[in-house]
Formats: C-alpha cells, sequence, structure tokens
C-alpha cells in the first residue's frame, strides 16, 4: 500500500503542495521508521483554505437539507466499501492494532456520516403563535467551522466533526494532528467523490501553530478541537477574542467503580475496555477504577489472568491486539508515570516496562493500593496505565470518583440497579455507563463536563452546535406605537 499522499492538503476539492511549510514526518509506531512525509502549511496554504470554504459554504447551504444529506450518506457507503485500506492506513498513523481500526474507526466514522445524513432533512426550525401574529425560527448553519484533531482516532474524529458541520449547511477547514496526518485526506476525498461541492470540506496540515492560525481569522465562525486540556485552554481563550462558537472535546481522568455485587467477569472487561483499547490512549479511559474492598483481590486476580491475553505485535497482524504508544514521546511520558506510581507507594501488579526495540511499546500495566493523591490518580496519562483504588461504601467512591477537576466520563459495575442510577445522577461527567464501559455510538452524545470540554458531540445534540436560530417576528396587524 502507498501511503504517502498526492499532497499534503486537499483544499478546494483537490490535493495541493507547498513545500515551504516544513516537513511532518509520519511515523509508524510499530517500526521508528518514517512512512511518508508531508509539509505544514503556510499562511497562504491558510488562506487559500478558508477563502475555498467561505465560498463553498454559500452554495452548500443552499442546497436542500435532503441533498446535502445524501451526500453525507452516500460518503458513508464509500467508506464502508473501502473500510479494509482505511484501516490499514488508521494502523500505520496511529500504531493502533487492525483488529481495532477495522471495527472502531472508519466505522465510526461512517456511523456519523450516515446518521448526520440522515437526520439533515430534520433540521428545521419551529411555529410560535403569539395571537394573531406569530413567529418563526430558522435554524441556520453557523459558516465556516474549524476542526482541530487529536492523533488517537484521526479518521472518527474528522468524521464527527465533519458530519454534523456539512449536514447543517456549514464548510469545514480541518486541521489533523501532526501526528496522525493521513486518514483525514481520506475523509476529504471521499466526501468530493460521494458529490460534495469542492471546498465544502478541507484538510490543512500542521502544528498548533497552523491550528491557531485558524481560530483567529475573521471568515471563521466556530472552532471545534479534540485535543488536551492544555490546548483546550488556549484555543477556548482565542475563540472567544472573535466570540466564536466551541466545541471543545478534551481529556479525562475517569471513574470506574466496581461494588461487590457486580458480575465480576463483566466489570474485568469494563475494565479493560476502559484501560487498554488503543493501547489506553482513549479520552474516556476510566483510569481510576475503584474497586469494593471485598472483592479487591477476586477483581486483581482475575484481571492478570485476562492480560495474559494481550497480544502485542505488528499492529497490522489481524491477530494482534495491542499495539505501540503513537510516539517515542508518548511512550517516555507513560513511563515517567510508571515511574512515579513506584516511586509514590503504588504496588505494580503487572506490567510496567517497555518494550525493547524501534517500536514505541510498553506493557499493559496495573498499579494496585493506590491512593488518590497520588500522581497516577491525579493526571491523564493517555496510555496503558490502570490505577486500581478501593474503597468501603457507596457514598465515599461517589465522592472520591467526583473529587477531580476533569468530567469526560463514568462507569458503574453493580447489580443493584437502583445504586447504578443513582451513581450516574450523581457523577460529574458528561458521559457515564453503568455496566458497561467506553462504548461512543453516534446516536448517544458523547462529551465531558467541568475541564474535560464543552458541547457535545454526535446525537440530535450536536446539532445545537454547529447551527443557530434566527427568530422572525411576523405581525399580522397594524404597528402599535405610544406617539
Ligand atoms: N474528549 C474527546 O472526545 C477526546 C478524544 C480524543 C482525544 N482527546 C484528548 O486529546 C489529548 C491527546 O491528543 P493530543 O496529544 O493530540 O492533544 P493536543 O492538545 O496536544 O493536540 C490536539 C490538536 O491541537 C493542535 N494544537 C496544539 N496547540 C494548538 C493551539 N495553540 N491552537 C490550535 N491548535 C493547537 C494540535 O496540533 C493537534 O492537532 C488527550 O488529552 C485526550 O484525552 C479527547
Ligand atoms: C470518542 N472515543 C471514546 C471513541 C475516543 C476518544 O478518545
Amino acid at each position: 500500500m502507498n501511503i504517502q499522499p498526492t499532497a499534503s492538503h486537499f483544499i478546494d476539492g483537490a490535493y495541493v503542495e507547498d513545500t515551504a511549510g516544513g516537513d511532518i514526518p509520519v511515523i509508524y509506531p510499530a517500526t521508528g521508521k518514517v512512512v511518508a512525509t508531508l509539509h505544514a502549511a503556510t499562511p497562504a496554504i491558510v488562506d487559500k483554505a478558508l477563502a475555498a470554504a467561505k465560498r463553498a459554504q454559500k452554495e452548500w447551504a443552499g442546497w436542500t437539507a435532503t441533498e446535502r444529506g445524501r451526500v453525507l450518506r452516500r460518503a458513508a457507503d464509500i467508506m464502508r466499501d473501502r473500510n479494509h485500506d482505511l484501516s490499514v492506513l488508521e494502523t500505520y498513523d496511529t500504531g493502533k492494532p487492525y483488529q481495532e481500526t477495522s471495527v472502531a474507526d472508519a466505522t465510526s466514522g461512517a456511523d456519523a456520516l450516515e446518521y448526520f445524513g440522515g437526520l439533515a432533512a430534520s433540521i428545521t426550525g419551529e411555529h410560535i403563535q403569539m395571537g394573531d401574529d406569530f413567529v418563526y425560527t430558522r435554524r441556520e448553519p453557523l459558516g465556516v467551522c474549524v476542526g482541530i484533531g487529536a492523533w488517537n482516532y484521526p479518521t472518527q474524529i474528522a468524521c464527527w466533526k465533519a458530519a454534523p458541520a456539512l449536514a447543517c449547511g456549514n464548510a469545514m477547514v480541518f486541521k489533523p494532528s501532526e501526528m496522525t496526518p493521513l486518514c483525514a485526506l481520506k475523509v476529504a476525498e471521499i466526501l468530493v467523490e460521494a458529490g460534495a461541492p469542492a471546498g465544502v470540506f478541507n484538510v490543512v496540515q500542521g502544528y498548533g501553530a497552523v491550528g491557531a492560525s485558524l481560530i483567529t481569522d475573521p471568515r471563521v465562525d466556530k472552532v471545534s478541537l479534540t485535543g488536551s486540556v492544555p490546548t483546550g485552554r488556549k484555543v477556548y481563550a482565542a475563540a472567544a477574542e472573535g466570540m466564536r462558537h466551541v466545541t471543545m472535546e478534551l481529556g479525562g481522568k475517569s471513574p470506574m467503580v466496581v461494588f461487590d455485587d457486580a458480575d465480576l467477569e463483566n466489570a474485568v472487561s469494563g475494565a479493560i475496555l476502559a484501560n487498554f483499547y488503543s493501547t489506553g490512549q482513549v479520552c474516556s479511559n476510566g483510569t481510576r477504577v475503584f474497586v469494593q474492598k471485598g472483592i479487591k483481590d477476586a477483581f486483581l486476580k482475575r484481571l492478570t489472568e485476562r492480560l495474559a491475553g494481550i497480544k502485542m505485535g505488528d499492529p497490522q497482524d489481524p491477530d494482534v491486539n495491542f499495539g505501540p504508544m503513537v510516539s517515542e514521546r508518548q511512550r517516555d511520558i507513560v513511563e515517567g508515570y510508571i515511574a512515579k506510581g513506584v516511586e509514590e507507594g503504588a504496588t505494580l501488579v503487572t506490567g510496567g516496562k517497555r518494550v525493547d526495540g524501534d517500536g514505541f511499546y510498553i506493557e499493559a500495566t496495573v498499579f494496585a493500593d493506590v491512593t488518590d493523591e497520588m500522581t497516577i490518580a491525579k493526571e491523564e496519562i493517555f496510555g496503558p496505565v490502570m490505577a486500581v483504588l478501593d474503597f468501603e461504601t457507596e457514598e465515599e467512591a461517589l465522592t472520591r470518583a467526583n473529587a477531580t477537576e476533569f468530567g469526560l466520563a463514568a462507569g458503574v459495575f453493580t447489580a443493584d440497579l437502583t445504586r447504578a442510577h443513582r451513581m450516574a445522577a450523581g457523577f460529574e461527567a458528561g458521559t457515564c455507563y453503568i455496566n458497561t464501559y467506553n462504548l461512543a455510538p453516534v446516536e448517544a452524545p458523547f462529551g465531558g463536563s467541568k475541564m474535560s470540554g464543552v458541547g457535545r458531540e454526535n446525537s440530535k445534540a450536536a446539532i445545537e452546535h454547529y447551527s443557530q436560530i434566527k427568530g422572525v417576528y411576523v405581525a399580522m396587524g397594524d404597528v402599535e406605537a405610544p406617539f
């Protein structure tokens, strides 16, 4: 498979190159080798993309919603037909196992395109009667949206932003993470092939500075970021200068609470999904696993047995279920947190070591006897490191679960449904799970509260974040004036 794209950027329906912006090497995380080289956008490239989006948005918004929806649904079909190639590419981009990318990445992107394609025609205003007079509302697009992506789900992130934006009649300029620049280009190609007018979805490459230059351009009406909290603070502040709409999908340190009446096998499966899928590089991961004291030993025993099922190796091998970290830097960060966990007195149950070789592999790691004050219980690690903390009462578990600045996700495993709903109501998090973890279907809202974000992706809720309401008052009689 040829990994090197035709050019670095996709603007106004075509590939565009400009090498003046400096190299972006694409490194395959399994080997540490450069597999493609792209270039960061120059100011001229950024200008070209925004100009194209500004022009195309007017045309696109003039289409009927049914026509727009048809394009998105066609794009979903094309993505599904190409799932194998897209998954291989996603694996080169991220290092995530093909076993995962083939079922979770282009497929969830296609789900978003299909869902918002189906929803497009139902995005309408309403009629409000006021005696004889009435008000009607128009649900209008925002205009030009900027999407900025993280590196862990490049195809999904591009589609989760593009699909609702385009369904509402906006145009988008999307900047993927510099670490995973390949897949969004395929999304752009597919949208054009499906019939989207040139300029409706554009991709520019670059580091943070390119993202920053996009946000402050006066042609931009909305910014949707998926990234870390520190980046979120900067992007939110820059967007506020121009009073731009924002969606912030940021990081987390989410709790997963296991009561002693839970189905142990399901709870262990949940903890695995909540910590080791995508080698732990998932924003909503339940990395603080609170286990009720009475079942702690049984939980750790079964968890350790199940982790023997990890098959680490070349992520393109369909039998491999655990890949490398996305980069050497990320692997080193994770290694640093593991050292901190040991230093601060947590018990290393399993894992903890990097794997020798050129790839950025590190073992799935479980710490027990973790306390709330330890660094590994407080900071987002974004790697395969599970912290197990024990607790005695429901009240204690909820208080400690919420004792964090983050609020992305939270989960509870228990047989007591009343307690499960009580916990879900009490969690300070945007996305909660009862007796499962880390599912993110397009039909359900996804996003964070507290420092984990603003706004929601997916579901009908996303429409609110990519459109605005205009109220139109219609008088049916004479105008009454005081003088
Ligand atoms: N909530 C979610 O849905 C979600 C999903 C995936 C990842 N994440 C979070 O993303 C983080 C990991 O991704 P990352 O390391 O790529 O995050 P990051 O914040 O380093 O970068 C995210 C994106 O922002 C860009 N960027 C950096 N500085 C910028 C600036 N000043 N202005 C504009 N753009 C800028 C980067 O180039 C990149 O494209 C984790 O914290 C993870 O939890 C959140
Ligand atoms: C949105 N999700 C959970 C699929 C990936 C976040 O990192």
